[in-house]
């Protein structure tokens, strides 16, 4: 169904997706499992294209032209840009989800792609929670809200995921994260926005409160990792880590 060329795979992939609030370590975690497993597949978050916009129909060959950084636009105007961010962070993740298996993942004995966040979580906690704070307002969030379920629907077979990965850690832990990264876009973001989005991460995967429109979403199992603590330098703690990825993905259905 995805390639015409290879031959099929023993079984087909199981996909999960990598959740949790900004600078919590998703792509350090992400890392990690991939020295672990080598043969595993991630999908990194396509940051770098909200970064720099490309005008359509920009010339192959040159540079790439920017024209704009839509994050930055998001974090510096939200009620202007947060419409638009959205429904471009939606389709270049759902383009994400849509792609094509890499070759590699059809050869492998057990195969298994990462994707750092998804199409859920860019509506059940981004979107969300910048229409409650009004900075999409009643028509935009029904707007977005129609593509999503559309578009999901229309492409459930090729969208579905197996599970999540929910990595845990408070508001607190991850505003100093944060910090220490220093991404320029994020210089003015405040504690209570982590806050915020912790919540929203709460609700969804803790509390089971926020409210789904997707029959197989609502059964997907949840693996909450708690990375509170710096394991950078503990193998022990990423062995134990890697062990729980390992039992959650052996025992999906
Ligand atoms: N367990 C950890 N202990 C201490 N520092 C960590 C840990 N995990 C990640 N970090 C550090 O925190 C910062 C943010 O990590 P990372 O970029 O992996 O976060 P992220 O969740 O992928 O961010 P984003 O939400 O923006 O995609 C980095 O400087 C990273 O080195
Ligand atoms: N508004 C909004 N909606 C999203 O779906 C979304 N996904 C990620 N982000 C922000 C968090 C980090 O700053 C940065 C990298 O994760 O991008 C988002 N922001």
């Amino acid at each position: 169904q995805r390639s015409a060329s290879a031959p099929a795979p023993r079984r087909a992939p199981r996909r999960l997706s990598v959740e949790g609030n900004i600078a919590v370590g998703k792509s350090t975690f992400v890392k990690l499992l991939l020295k672990t497993f080598p043969k595993w597949h991630i999908a990194a978050e396509p940051i770098t294209t909200w970064q720099n916009i490309q005008a359509v129909g920009t010339p192959t060959a040159g540079p790439p032209q920017s024209v704009g950084n839509l994050l930055d636009m998001m974090y510096q105007q939200p009620s202007r840009w947060s419409y638009t961010f959205q429904m471009f962070s939606f389709l270049s993740r759902l383009r994400s989800q849509l792609a094509p298996y890499p070759e590699s993942l059809l050869q492998a004995q057990e195969p298994v792609q990462i994707f750092e966040r998804s199409v859920y979580s860019d509506r059940y906690i981004f979107a969300k929670n910048l229409f409650e704070n009004r900075f999409l307002n009643d028509v935009e969030w029904a707007v977005y809200q129609n593509w999503h379920s559309f578009l999901l629907r229309e492409f459930s077979n090729n969208i579905f995921q197996d599970g999540f990965i929910y990595l845990r850690a408070s508001p607190q832990v991850c505003f100093k994260r944060l910090r220490q990264r220093a991404r320029t876009e994020e210089k003015d973001l405040e504690l209570g926005y982590l806050e915020q989005l912790h919540a929203q991460h709460e609700d969804w995967f803790i509390h089971k409160v926020t409210e789904l429109h997707f029959e197989d979403l609502k059964k997907a199992p949840v693996l909450v990792l708690d990375v509170n603590e710096d394991f950078s330098e503990q193998a022990a703690k990423q062995e134990e880590l890697m062990t729980k990825v390992s039992t959650f993905v052996k025992n999906l259905e």
